[in-house]
């Protein structure tokens, strides 16, 4: 789940989109950009790796001007390389910078189209064919003095055209900011707006509201699904629907791992939502367990701290925290290969005996996924002492591939694919076992927004609401990105750096 930020104002953005992008890392760890518009000409740093290494003083006297995006990447589609680190330009009609969160389910199709228009598309990206598409519409205007009208005409041309889940912030060189979200609100996007210098109104749209908080933005409002915003360079907002067919959707992960929790998103605190997936799980708890007899509950840092504690509250045992996280390790579930992913768990989390020994502990985390972490997890549990070890997973079984903009592209590799709870519980040995149901979890997310009718929740059930996702897209995503592809893909990669150099 990458991280994307827009912002227009009366004074340089650079420093806002670092901080920004800062506050967004949680989404994406593998590359960071910037790109902001000066004096006719874009700026641009972009690099594999955490934002503060991506950034020097040098690149950040670099980025001038008022108006820019950034982007943080966790890869869903494409290479590691660090030529796919967003944004991405091109150079046609206009100078267009574009940065994506979300992945693309008919790329083939674009990529071939954009071959047709003789458009160059450099990388194996689909965020880059998504530019390609937006630059080929966009030079369907009057490009000499181009209108908002234009703009989100050749966006609803884009919306027409794609597939999948997108959140985008994009660049038109000597224009301006243009946003778009997808027609079914997969991705998050929010827009906030602040006073500048003279009283003007400076705007920024992001993936997550924490970002606009923390650059003193007001949270306005979420970007309706397939709504774009357009804000000139000179601080105009200008907005419109530009897809025929729109309706919510948002990803229901987006609650119950990737957000921040001090993000409100479609109306929705993730923090708040958290505390009901943890009421929720609790009553199941003790409604269905009740045989567990349970000393103590534990969480497994860091995302599920805020579950745990209601669970333990609602079954009125202690909570504790029994393992200390590495605060330098980020999270394991967003790195690129399993190697790395195992190793960084032990380094990350390490046990406190005195919580475990003799006791019998109910651990606790926000989900399962490849089962990396909860394996380890109970095992470390056990070696502290634990007389029985139980799991609780706020979130029900992930059995499904994700084609959405979270890399889970194999179901082969989905611990629970196949499988039963016994079965899990057995595989990550376990003295207990509990799932949260799909229906609690909506629960627990409307809970705050009873207007939301809808979720994404095809990694729980397999239903893939775009309805273009067949057998053969799967196959085809499984072959392309699972691990040991990844990992051929990442060892045959010579291209280290691409870069616009114009410091001039
Ligand atoms: O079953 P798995 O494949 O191990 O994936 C699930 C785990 O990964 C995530 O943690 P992560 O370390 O990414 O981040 P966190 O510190 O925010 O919990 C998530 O919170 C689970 O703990
Ligand atoms: N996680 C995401 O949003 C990924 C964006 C894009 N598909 C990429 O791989 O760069
Ligand atoms: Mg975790």
């Amino acid at each position: 789940m990458c991280g994307i930020v827009g912002i227009v104002a009366t004074t340089p953005v650079n420093q806002a989109l670092y901080d920004a992008l800062t506050v967004l890392q949680h989404r994406g760890q593998d590359a960071a950009g910037i790109v902001t518009s000066y004096d006719g000409n874009f700026k641009q740093r972009k690099a594999n790796g955490l934002v503060r290494d991506v950034f020097e003083t040098k690149h950040m006297y670099r980025l001038k001007g008022n108006i820019g995006i950034g982007h943080v990447r966790y890869p869903t589609a494409g290479s590691s390389s660090a030529a796919e680190a967003q944004p991405f330009y091109v150079n046609s009609p206009f100078g267009i910078a574009l940065a994506h969160n979300g992945n693309l389910t008919n790329v083939q199709e674009l990529r071939e189209k954009c071959n047709k228009f003789h458009r160059h598309v450099n990388t194996t990206s689909d965020s880059e064919v998504l530019l390609n598409v937006f630059a080929h519409e966009i030079d369907k205007c009057n490009c000499d003095d181009i209108t908002a009208d234009e703009i989100f005409d050749a966006v609803h041309r884009v919306n027409d055209q794609i597939r999948g889940a997108y959140g985008v912030v994009s660049l038109i060189l000597g224009v301006g900011l243009v946003a778009f979200r997808d027609p079914n609100g997969i991705r998050p996007l929010v827009l906030g707006q602040r006073e500048g210098e003279n009283g003007k109104t400076e705007y920024a749209v992001a993936s997550e509201s924490v970002a606009l908080d923390i650059l003193g933005f007001r949270l306005v409002r979420d970007v309706a699904p397939g709504e774009a915003i357009f804000v000139t360079e000179d601080g105009k907002l200008y907005n419109r629907i530009c897809a025929s067919e729109t309706k919510l959707n948002p990803c229901i992960f987006e609650y119950v791992y990737f957000a921040r929790p001090d993000s409100i998103m479609n109306g929705v605190s993730v923090y708040a939502a958290r505390v009901h997936m943890g009421t929720m799980l609790g009553e199941k708890i003790k409604r269905d367990f009740a045989d567990l007899d349970i000393d103590v509950v534990i969480p497994i840092p860091e995302t599920s701290c805020d579950i745990a504690v209601e669970i333990a509250k609602c079954l009125g045992v202690p909570y504790r925290q029994g393992f200390v996280k590495n605060r330098y390790i980020g999270r394991t579930f967003i790195m690129p290969g399993q190697k790395q992913r195992k190793k960084s768990v032990r380094n990350k989390l390490n046990p406190i005996p005195a919580e475990f020994k003799g006791k019998n502990v109910l651990l606790v985390d926000d989900s399962i996924v490849r089962g990396t972490t909860s394996g380890q997890i109970v095992d470390m549990a056990h070696e502290a002492g634990a007389k029985k070890v139980y799991f609780a997973s706020a979130a029900p079984e992930i059995r499904y591939p994700n084609v959405y903009g979270i890399d889970m592209p194999s179901s082969r590799e989905l611990i629970a694919y196949g499988k039963t709870a016994e079965e899990v519980c057995r595989l990550i040995r376990a003295d207990a076992l509990i799932y949260q149901s799909l229906e609690d979890l909506e629960k627990a997310v409307r809970m705050e927004n009873p207007e939301l009718e809808n979720f994404e929740t095809s990694v729980f059930n397999g239903q893939y609401i775009t309805n273009d996702i067949d057998e053969n897209y799967l196959n085809f995503l499984d072959q392309v990105r699972n691990d040991d592809a990844k990992a051929d893909k990442a060892w045959n990669d010579s291209t280290e750096n691409l870069e616009i150099y114009n410091e001039a």
